[in-house]
Protein backbone atom coordinates (compact mmCIF):
# COMPACT_ATOMS: atom_id res chain seq x y z
CA UNK A 1 0.00 0.00 0.00
CA UNK A 2 2.61 2.74 1.54
CA UNK A 3 2.57 5.56 -0.95
CA UNK A 4 -0.58 4.68 -2.74
CA UNK A 5 -2.59 5.48 0.59
CA UNK A 6 -5.47 7.72 0.27
CA UNK A 7 -6.80 9.75 2.96
CA UNK A 8 -9.64 7.66 3.76
CA UNK A 9 -7.55 4.77 4.28
CA UNK A 10 -4.82 5.98 6.28
CA UNK A 11 -6.87 8.18 8.58
CA UNK A 12 -9.34 6.57 10.95
CA UNK A 13 -10.37 7.72 14.46
CA UNK A 14 -12.11 5.42 17.16
CA UNK A 15 -12.80 4.49 21.11
CA UNK A 16 -11.42 1.91 22.98
CA UNK A 17 -13.00 0.59 26.50
CA UNK A 18 -10.45 -1.33 28.23
CA UNK A 19 -12.70 -1.86 31.30
CA UNK A 20 -11.52 -1.99 34.69
CA UNK A 21 -8.12 0.15 35.28
CA UNK A 22 -6.22 0.26 38.84
CA UNK A 23 -4.51 3.83 39.54
CA UNK A 24 -0.86 3.60 41.08
CA UNK A 25 -3.06 5.09 44.14
CA UNK A 26 -4.81 1.63 44.29
CA UNK A 27 -8.31 3.44 43.19
CA UNK A 28 -10.12 1.92 40.29
CA UNK A 29 -11.91 3.61 37.64
CA UNK A 30 -14.30 1.38 36.09
CA UNK A 31 -15.16 1.01 32.04
CA UNK A 32 -12.45 2.90 30.87
CA UNK A 33 -12.42 4.51 27.29
CA UNK A 34 -9.06 5.82 25.31
CA UNK A 35 -10.46 8.15 22.06
CA UNK A 36 -7.37 7.11 19.18
CA UNK A 37 -6.66 7.79 16.40
CA UNK A 38 -4.88 6.05 13.54
CA UNK A 39 -2.96 6.86 10.61
CA UNK A 40 -1.24 4.98 8.12
CA UNK A 41 -0.91 1.51 6.73
CA UNK A 42 -1.91 -1.35 9.43
CA UNK A 43 0.26 -3.40 8.31
CA UNK A 44 3.21 -1.20 8.58
CA UNK A 45 5.42 -0.57 12.38
CA UNK A 46 3.67 1.60 14.84
CA UNK A 47 4.87 4.55 16.13
CA UNK A 48 3.09 5.98 19.14
CA UNK A 49 2.48 9.64 19.69
CA UNK A 50 1.65 11.28 22.38
CA UNK A 51 0.68 14.66 22.96
CA UNK A 52 1.16 17.64 25.71
CA UNK A 53 -1.29 19.25 27.85
CA UNK A 54 -4.05 20.65 25.64
CA UNK A 55 -3.28 18.61 22.65
CA UNK A 56 -5.62 15.76 21.70
CA UNK A 57 -5.87 12.06 19.92
CA UNK A 58 -5.81 14.21 16.35
CA UNK A 59 -2.38 14.67 15.77
CA UNK A 60 -2.32 13.49 11.72
CA UNK A 61 -5.53 14.84 11.03
CA UNK A 62 -6.67 15.14 7.45
CA UNK A 63 -6.30 17.75 4.83
CA UNK A 64 -10.25 19.42 6.08
CA UNK A 65 -9.20 19.28 9.37
CA UNK A 66 -5.14 18.92 9.86
CA UNK A 67 -4.49 17.30 13.46
CA UNK A 68 -1.68 19.09 15.58
CA UNK A 69 1.11 17.19 14.11
CA UNK A 70 0.43 17.49 10.73
CA UNK A 71 3.51 18.49 8.68
CA UNK A 72 5.91 16.31 11.05
CA UNK A 73 3.83 13.42 10.77
CA UNK A 74 2.14 12.46 7.13
CA UNK A 75 3.24 10.80 3.88
CA UNK A 76 7.06 11.65 3.39
CA UNK A 77 7.09 13.75 6.29
CA UNK A 78 9.65 13.10 9.19
CA UNK A 79 8.00 10.26 10.70
CA UNK A 80 7.16 8.81 7.06
CA UNK A 81 3.38 7.46 6.76
CA UNK A 82 5.04 5.53 4.02
CA UNK A 83 7.24 4.07 6.91
CA UNK A 84 4.99 3.49 9.61
CA UNK A 85 2.00 3.83 10.82
CA UNK A 86 1.01 6.24 13.68
CA UNK A 87 -1.16 6.20 16.60
CA UNK A 88 -2.28 8.59 19.18
CA UNK A 89 -4.84 8.45 22.13
CA UNK A 90 -6.52 11.20 24.13
CA UNK A 91 -4.81 10.74 27.58
CA UNK A 92 -6.54 9.31 30.66
CA UNK A 93 -8.12 12.61 32.33
CA UNK A 94 -8.32 14.62 28.94
CA UNK A 95 -11.46 16.05 27.55
CA UNK A 96 -11.52 15.09 23.63
CA UNK A 97 -12.94 11.78 24.12
CA UNK A 98 -11.29 9.76 26.43
CA UNK A 99 -12.33 8.69 30.28
CA UNK A 100 -11.43 11.97 32.48
CA UNK A 101 -13.70 14.20 34.27
CA UNK A 102 -16.10 15.53 31.99
CA UNK A 103 -17.27 11.80 31.30
CA UNK A 104 -19.78 10.32 33.20
CA UNK A 105 -19.25 7.85 36.11
CA UNK A 106 -21.07 4.68 36.12
CA UNK A 107 -24.20 6.47 37.83
CA UNK A 108 -24.33 8.41 34.50
CA UNK A 109 -22.70 11.47 35.90
CA UNK A 110 -20.62 13.62 35.64
CA UNK A 111 -17.15 13.18 37.47
CA UNK A 112 -16.12 16.43 37.73
CA UNK A 113 -13.93 16.64 40.82
CA UNK A 114 -15.51 13.09 41.95
CA UNK A 115 -12.37 12.03 39.30
CA UNK A 116 -9.30 10.73 41.20
CA UNK A 117 -5.99 11.81 40.97
CA UNK A 118 -4.14 9.99 37.68
CA UNK A 119 -0.19 9.48 37.40
CA UNK A 120 1.77 10.43 34.28
CA UNK A 121 2.62 6.40 34.29
CA UNK A 122 -1.79 5.83 34.71
CA UNK A 123 -1.79 7.59 31.28
CA UNK A 124 0.70 5.18 30.20
CA UNK A 125 -1.01 2.34 31.58
CA UNK A 126 -4.30 3.03 29.77
CA UNK A 127 -2.40 3.09 26.85
CA UNK A 128 -0.71 -0.14 26.96
CA UNK A 129 -3.96 -2.16 27.50
CA UNK A 130 -5.75 0.16 24.45
CA UNK A 131 -3.10 -1.14 22.52
CA UNK A 132 -3.44 -4.82 23.19
CA UNK A 133 -7.26 -4.50 22.38
CA UNK A 134 -6.45 -2.83 19.16
CA UNK A 135 -4.05 -6.11 18.33
CA UNK A 136 -1.38 -3.80 18.28
CA UNK A 137 1.27 -6.20 20.05
CA UNK A 138 4.59 -4.36 19.80
CA UNK A 139 5.48 -0.60 19.12
CA UNK A 140 8.29 0.31 17.23
CA UNK A 141 8.47 3.44 18.84
CA UNK A 142 7.16 6.38 20.99
CA UNK A 143 7.15 9.84 20.62
CA UNK A 144 6.16 13.21 22.82
CA UNK A 145 6.72 16.36 23.86
CA UNK A 146 6.14 18.27 27.20
CA UNK A 147 3.59 16.04 28.97
CA UNK A 148 4.35 13.56 26.04
CA UNK A 149 7.71 13.81 26.81
CA UNK A 150 6.99 12.57 30.21
CA UNK A 151 4.61 9.87 28.83
CA UNK A 152 7.59 8.74 26.24
CA UNK A 153 9.92 8.08 29.93
CA UNK A 154 7.03 6.59 31.31
CA UNK A 155 6.93 4.32 28.29
CA UNK A 156 10.27 3.26 28.29
CA UNK A 157 10.70 2.28 31.82
CA UNK A 158 7.20 0.84 32.04
CA UNK A 159 7.12 -1.22 29.10
CA UNK A 160 10.73 -2.18 28.19
CA UNK A 161 9.92 -4.96 26.00
CA UNK A 162 7.38 -4.07 24.30
CA UNK A 163 8.81 -0.95 22.39
CA UNK A 164 11.70 -0.05 20.28
CA UNK A 165 12.99 3.37 20.06
CA UNK A 166 11.96 6.73 21.51
CA UNK A 167 12.39 10.69 21.25
CA UNK A 168 11.88 12.74 24.33
CA UNK A 169 11.45 16.22 23.55
CA UNK A 170 10.75 19.48 25.64
CA UNK A 171 10.43 17.25 28.94
CA UNK A 172 12.95 16.46 31.76
CA UNK A 173 12.60 12.89 34.09
CA UNK A 174 10.92 15.50 36.23
CA UNK A 175 9.14 18.00 36.79
CA UNK A 176 11.12 21.35 38.46
CA UNK A 177 9.90 23.30 41.13
CA UNK A 178 10.04 26.16 38.80
CA UNK A 179 7.29 24.76 36.52
CA UNK A 180 5.47 23.41 39.97
CA UNK A 181 4.82 26.74 40.78
CA UNK A 182 3.33 28.03 37.47
CA UNK A 183 1.08 25.28 37.63
CA UNK A 184 0.98 26.49 40.87
CA UNK A 185 -0.45 29.89 39.57
CA UNK A 186 -2.93 28.25 37.44
CA UNK A 187 -4.29 26.01 39.71
CA UNK A 188 -5.16 28.69 42.41
CA UNK A 189 -6.29 30.85 39.61
CA UNK A 190 -9.31 27.93 38.52
CA UNK A 191 -9.78 26.52 42.24
CA UNK A 192 -10.15 30.07 43.24
CA UNK A 193 -12.43 31.38 40.87
CA UNK A 194 -16.39 31.28 42.34
CA UNK A 195 -17.53 30.47 39.19
CA UNK A 196 -15.39 27.17 38.97
CA UNK A 197 -17.89 26.28 41.90
CA UNK A 198 -16.17 23.23 43.25
CA UNK A 199 -16.33 22.16 39.75
CA UNK A 200 -19.53 22.28 39.09
CA UNK A 201 -19.50 25.05 36.72
CA UNK A 202 -22.11 25.19 33.96
CA UNK A 203 -19.44 26.18 31.07
CA UNK A 204 -15.82 26.26 30.93
CA UNK A 205 -16.35 29.69 29.98
CA UNK A 206 -17.86 31.57 32.95
CA UNK A 207 -14.31 30.04 34.73
CA UNK A 208 -12.39 33.45 34.11
CA UNK A 209 -9.81 31.53 36.01
CA UNK A 210 -9.23 29.38 33.57
CA UNK A 211 -8.18 32.37 31.01
CA UNK A 212 -5.54 32.96 33.70
CA UNK A 213 -4.02 29.76 34.29
CA UNK A 214 -3.71 29.52 30.01
CA UNK A 215 -2.34 32.96 30.09
CA UNK A 216 0.36 32.42 32.90
CA UNK A 217 1.29 29.05 31.05
CA UNK A 218 1.03 30.06 27.58
CA UNK A 219 4.24 32.71 28.85
CA UNK A 220 6.28 29.91 29.94
CA UNK A 221 5.85 28.36 26.59
CA UNK A 222 7.13 30.57 25.00
CA UNK A 223 10.65 33.22 25.35
CA UNK A 224 11.09 37.05 25.41
CA UNK A 225 12.71 36.99 22.17
CA UNK A 226 9.31 35.36 20.40
CA UNK A 227 6.99 38.33 22.24
CA UNK A 228 9.48 40.70 21.17
CA UNK A 229 10.01 39.50 17.29
CA UNK A 230 6.52 39.33 17.41
CA UNK A 231 4.75 42.12 19.55
CA UNK A 232 7.62 44.53 19.66
CA UNK A 233 5.22 47.14 22.03
CA UNK A 234 2.92 47.66 18.96
CA UNK A 235 -0.26 49.18 20.74
CA UNK A 236 -3.84 47.89 19.93
CA UNK A 237 -6.36 50.47 19.16
CA UNK A 238 -8.71 50.51 22.09
CA UNK A 239 -10.95 52.92 23.62
CA UNK A 240 -9.41 52.78 27.08
CA UNK A 241 -7.36 55.06 29.22
CA UNK A 242 -4.56 53.69 29.39
CA UNK A 243 -2.22 51.71 26.33
CA UNK A 244 -3.60 48.20 25.83
CA UNK A 245 -0.44 46.09 23.78
CA UNK A 246 -0.36 43.68 20.99
CA UNK A 247 1.09 41.03 23.32
CA UNK A 248 -2.16 41.75 25.90
CA UNK A 249 -5.03 41.40 22.96
CA UNK A 250 -2.78 38.11 22.46
CA UNK A 251 -3.03 36.43 25.66
CA UNK A 252 -6.16 37.81 26.45
CA UNK A 253 -7.25 35.75 22.79
CA UNK A 254 -5.71 32.79 24.09
CA UNK A 255 -7.12 32.45 27.87
CA UNK A 256 -10.59 32.74 26.12
CA UNK A 257 -10.13 30.56 23.26
CA UNK A 258 -8.71 27.33 25.83
CA UNK A 259 -12.53 27.92 27.32
CA UNK A 260 -14.05 27.29 24.27
CA UNK A 261 -12.25 23.80 23.39
CA UNK A 262 -10.67 22.71 27.36
CA UNK A 263 -12.73 21.20 30.35
CA UNK A 264 -11.00 22.82 33.06
CA UNK A 265 -11.18 19.89 36.09
CA UNK A 266 -9.61 18.09 33.03
CA UNK A 267 -6.84 20.89 32.85
CA UNK A 268 -6.49 20.82 36.83
CA UNK A 269 -6.41 17.03 36.57
CA UNK A 270 -3.58 16.90 33.74
CA UNK A 271 -1.69 19.83 35.93
CA UNK A 272 -1.48 17.92 39.19
CA UNK A 273 -0.46 14.64 37.16
CA UNK A 274 2.53 16.86 35.57
CA UNK A 275 3.11 17.90 39.07
CA UNK A 276 3.93 13.90 40.41
CA UNK A 277 6.42 13.49 36.89
CA UNK A 278 9.33 11.83 38.83
CA UNK A 279 10.77 9.06 37.22
CA UNK A 280 12.94 8.14 40.28
CA UNK A 281 10.26 7.97 42.54
CA UNK A 282 10.06 4.06 42.42
CA UNK A 283 13.77 3.83 41.52
CA UNK A 284 15.69 5.16 43.69
CA UNK A 285 16.98 8.21 41.64
CA UNK A 286 16.64 9.69 38.11
CA UNK A 287 20.48 7.81 37.74
CA UNK A 288 18.84 4.51 38.32
CA UNK A 289 15.72 4.93 36.67
CA UNK A 290 17.80 6.45 33.63
CA UNK A 291 19.73 3.10 33.45
CA UNK A 292 17.10 0.71 33.15
CA UNK A 293 16.00 2.26 29.97
CA UNK A 294 16.62 -0.06 27.02
CA UNK A 295 15.14 2.06 24.09
CA UNK A 296 17.35 3.88 22.03
CA UNK A 297 16.49 6.88 23.25
CA UNK A 298 17.13 10.53 21.37
CA UNK A 299 16.54 13.67 23.48
CA UNK A 300 15.50 17.23 21.93
CA UNK A 301 15.88 20.45 24.18
CA UNK A 302 14.54 23.75 22.85
CA UNK A 303 16.45 26.63 23.53
CA UNK A 304 15.33 29.07 26.04
CA UNK A 305 12.17 26.51 27.35
CA UNK A 306 12.38 27.75 31.08
CA UNK A 307 10.31 24.89 32.43
CA UNK A 308 12.19 21.81 30.53
CA UNK A 309 15.95 23.45 30.25
CA UNK A 310 17.91 21.93 27.92
CA UNK A 311 20.99 21.39 29.91
CA UNK A 312 18.64 19.20 32.31
CA UNK A 313 17.89 16.82 29.78
CA UNK A 314 21.26 16.57 28.25
CA UNK A 315 22.34 15.68 31.70
CA UNK A 316 20.02 12.78 31.84
CA UNK A 317 20.17 11.68 28.54
CA UNK A 318 24.04 11.23 29.77
CA UNK A 319 22.65 8.68 32.11
CA UNK A 320 21.13 6.51 29.78
CA UNK A 321 23.10 3.41 28.65
CA UNK A 322 22.05 4.36 24.47
CA UNK A 323 21.07 7.89 23.78
CA UNK A 324 22.03 11.01 21.91
CA UNK A 325 21.17 14.68 22.53
CA UNK A 326 20.31 17.80 20.60
CA UNK A 327 19.06 21.31 21.78
CA UNK A 328 17.24 23.62 18.95
CA UNK A 329 17.86 26.90 18.13
CA UNK A 330 14.90 28.88 18.19
CA UNK A 331 13.08 31.78 19.41
CA UNK A 332 9.65 29.82 20.28
CA UNK A 333 11.09 28.09 23.95
CA UNK A 334 9.47 25.00 25.38
CA UNK A 335 6.72 25.11 22.76
CA UNK A 336 9.53 24.53 19.73
CA UNK A 337 8.10 20.94 19.79
CA UNK A 338 5.18 21.95 18.06
CA UNK A 339 6.84 24.35 15.58
CA UNK A 340 9.55 24.62 12.95
CA UNK A 341 9.96 21.06 11.87
CA UNK A 342 12.65 21.79 9.60
CA UNK A 343 14.85 22.49 12.31
CA UNK A 344 14.76 18.71 14.36
CA UNK A 345 12.68 16.80 12.13
CA UNK A 346 15.33 14.84 10.25
CA UNK A 347 16.96 14.07 13.22
CA UNK A 348 14.25 12.09 14.27
CA UNK A 349 13.41 10.47 11.08
CA UNK A 350 16.97 9.05 11.25
CA UNK A 351 16.39 7.91 14.86
CA UNK A 352 13.14 6.04 13.80
CA UNK A 353 14.56 4.69 10.50
CA UNK A 354 17.75 3.67 11.15
CA UNK A 355 19.41 0.69 12.66
CA UNK A 356 17.76 -1.75 15.31
C1 LIG B 1 -8.74 21.33 18.89
C2 LIG B 1 -7.34 21.73 18.93
O1 LIG B 1 -6.93 22.80 18.66
S1 LIG B 1 -6.30 20.53 19.39
C3 LIG B 1 -4.77 21.21 19.31
C4 LIG B 1 -4.18 21.01 20.59
N1 LIG B 1 -3.34 22.08 20.78
C5 LIG B 1 -2.06 21.88 20.91
O2 LIG B 1 -1.52 20.82 20.90
C6 LIG B 1 -1.39 23.13 21.03
C7 LIG B 1 -0.69 23.30 19.77
N2 LIG B 1 -0.64 24.64 19.31
C8 LIG B 1 0.07 25.60 19.88
O3 LIG B 1 0.51 25.55 21.01
C9 LIG B 1 0.31 26.81 19.02
O4 LIG B 1 -0.77 26.99 18.17
C10 LIG B 1 1.60 26.68 18.20
C11 LIG B 1 2.78 26.53 19.17
C12 LIG B 1 1.57 25.47 17.27
C13 LIG B 1 1.77 27.89 17.31
O5 LIG B 1 1.90 29.04 18.11
P1 LIG B 1 1.70 30.51 17.50
O6 LIG B 1 2.37 30.61 16.17
O7 LIG B 1 2.12 31.49 18.55
O8 LIG B 1 0.23 30.58 17.28
P2 LIG B 1 -0.84 30.65 18.40
O9 LIG B 1 -1.80 29.55 18.11
O10 LIG B 1 -0.24 30.71 19.75
O11 LIG B 1 -1.49 32.08 18.12
C14 LIG B 1 -2.16 32.36 16.93
C15 LIG B 1 -3.55 32.85 17.27
O12 LIG B 1 -3.46 34.05 18.05
C16 LIG B 1 -4.16 35.11 17.39
N3 LIG B 1 -3.44 36.35 17.58
C17 LIG B 1 -2.20 36.64 17.13
N4 LIG B 1 -1.88 37.90 17.51
C18 LIG B 1 -2.92 38.39 18.20
C19 LIG B 1 -3.17 39.64 18.84
N5 LIG B 1 -2.27 40.63 18.82
N6 LIG B 1 -4.36 39.80 19.45
C20 LIG B 1 -5.28 38.81 19.46
N7 LIG B 1 -5.09 37.61 18.87
C21 LIG B 1 -3.92 37.40 18.24
C22 LIG B 1 -4.16 34.70 15.92
O13 LIG B 1 -5.22 35.34 15.22
C23 LIG B 1 -4.34 33.20 16.01
O14 LIG B 1 -5.70 32.93 16.22
P3 LIG B 1 -6.33 31.50 15.84
O15 LIG B 1 -5.64 30.47 16.72
O16 LIG B 1 -7.78 31.62 16.17
O17 LIG B 1 -6.06 31.27 14.40
N1 LIG C 1 1.45 24.32 24.21
C1 LIG C 1 1.17 23.03 24.75
C2 LIG C 1 1.54 22.95 26.21
C3 LIG C 1 2.97 22.98 26.43
O1 LIG C 1 3.52 21.76 26.20
C4 LIG C 1 -0.27 22.72 24.71
O2 LIG C 1 -1.08 23.65 24.64
O3 LIG C 1 -0.61 21.55 24.78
Amino acid sequence: MGETLTEKVMHREGTVNIGSLTLESGKVIDDVSLRYERSGDPSLPVILICHALTGTHQSVGTEQDPGWWRGFAGEHAYIDLTKFQVITFNVLGGCSGSTGPDSLNQNGEKYRTAFPFITVKDMVNAQYHACLKLGITSLHGVIGGSLGGMQTLEWCISYPDFMGKAVLLAATPSLSDYGIAFNRIGIHAIENDPAWNNGLYENASDVKGFEVARMVGLVTYRSPYLFTGRFNREEKEVEEKQPFYQVESYLKYQGEKITKRFDPNSYLTLLYAMNHHDISRYHGSIQEAAGKIKSKLLGIGFKGDLLYPPNVIEQFISYVPEADFHEVDTDFGHDGFLVEFEKWGELVKYHFETGQ
